[in-house]
């Protein structure tokens, strides 16, 4: 498999060079954050990406994201038009080496936390998510707690031109259902997957996290049935998962060993991001060290399953607490996601020799 670390790009506090010294690390997963979803990437923005990344010595072949507008989601007319702008997207990246494009189908917010820094037992601090602080408030009272707690950095999903706009939003979704979602989603898809066929580029859809409905909004990326349901749909190899243990993990009921197994071993998954989570008996959780027994994601399990089904797809450390000190963006310090990811490897070593 191939070990990469999500950029931020100009808007990254980690120098590129950096990734390179994280032994094993072939790549790094980029996007370009300037653009509001929706709009054509310019092919000059995507082609100095690819070649700061190349420069650094860096594969850049997973781009994420390449967000899906609220419109496709929504099913309004004017979705036509952002997919044609998708599909131009599409068609640049993969001018420029893009194989994986990763995306999400949640409606309005990326993924959701309570808590950008909760202080852990160690010192260190790490995103938490408690339903008390998030499910029953006030969006734009989460909305101010977000831009806050990511201190000046770049959050992507939670872009604060497009948040200002939440009131039409959740007036647009009014009455969504979960079907009506998932049939706009087959819409997409069925527009787009020709065209990743012709440009070679897989899709890899990221679970919703958490993976449960918030704020009342449909949720469609929950669990293995949403993933089945979700491939089957368009049922071509272009049309993929991320598999995300951290966001599946967000709810125990996810067995997240037979997911990675499953759908690696039905080469559905050209991504993956992996990570690991804490419960408590509330059922909220905070994110932890990579390492297994810190938290209730099964890692080891997952490598093991990786391994057996021989994964050569694009894997990269998520979420690490933040440690020794790092400031940066909430979730993405060098430090800890380079801990993760050496240990990640060290399981992969094993396995290897034993084979
Ligand atoms: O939590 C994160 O940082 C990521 O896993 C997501 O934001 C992910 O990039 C998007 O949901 C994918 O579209
Ligand atoms: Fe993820």
């Amino acid at each position: 498999m191939k070990m990469t670390f999500r950029w931020y790009g100009r808007d990254d506090h980690i120098p590129l060079p950096y990734f390179k010294q994280v032994p094993g690390a072939t790549g790094v997963v980029g996007g370009i954050f300037h653009i509001p979803a929706g709009e054509d990437w310019p092919e000059e923005d995507v082609k100095n990406l690819v070649e700061q990344a190349n420069a650094a010595g860096l594969e850049l072949e997973v781009i994420e994201s390449v967000n899906v507008h609220d419109d496709i989601k929504l099913g309004l007319p004017s979705r036509d038009r952002y997919i044609e702008n998708y599909k131009s997207t599409m068609r640049t990246l993969s001018k420029y080496g893009i194989k994986v494009i990763c995306y999400n189908f949640m409606p309005i917010f990326d993924w959701t936390r309570s808590d950008l820094a909760m202080p852990l037992e160690d010192g260190s601090n790490a995103l938490a998510y408690e339903r008390d602080k998030v499910e029953g408030i006030d969006p734009n009272e989460l909305i101010k707690n977000i831009l806050e707690g990511s201190k000046g950095h770049a959050m992507p999903g939670w872009e604060p031109e497009r948040l200002a706009g939440i009131k039409k939003l959740f007036e647009q979704y009014e009455g969504m259902t979960e079907e009506r979602l998932f049939d706009n989603l087959v819409y997409f898809l069925e527009q787009i997957i020709p065209v990743a066929k012709e440009c070679n580029i897989r899709m890899a859809i990221h679970p919703d996290d958490p993976p449960w409905s918030v704020f009342g909004l449909p949720r469609i990326v929950k669990n293995d049935a949403d993933l089945e349901r979700i491939i089957k749909a368009v049922d071509e190899p272009e049309n993929g998962l991320t598999l995300c243990s951290g966001s599946l993990g967000a709810n125990l009921d996810n067995d997240l060993v037979a997911i990675f197994d499953k759908y690696t071993a039905m080469d559905r998954a050209p991504f993956l991001h992996i990570r690991n989570v804490k419960h408590n008996e509330k059922g909220d959780f905070h994110e932890v060290a990579h390492k297994d027994e810190t938290g209730s994601v099964d890692v080891k399990g997952i490598i093991k399953v990786l391994h057996k089904n021989n994964y050569k797809g694009y894997w990269r450390p998520d979420h690490g607490r933040m440690i020794w000190g790092e400031e940066g963006r909430p979730g993405y310090g060098l430090y800890d996601r380079a801990l993760g990811a050496s240990y990640i490897q060290g399981i992969w070593d094993i396995l290897e020799e034993e084979r």
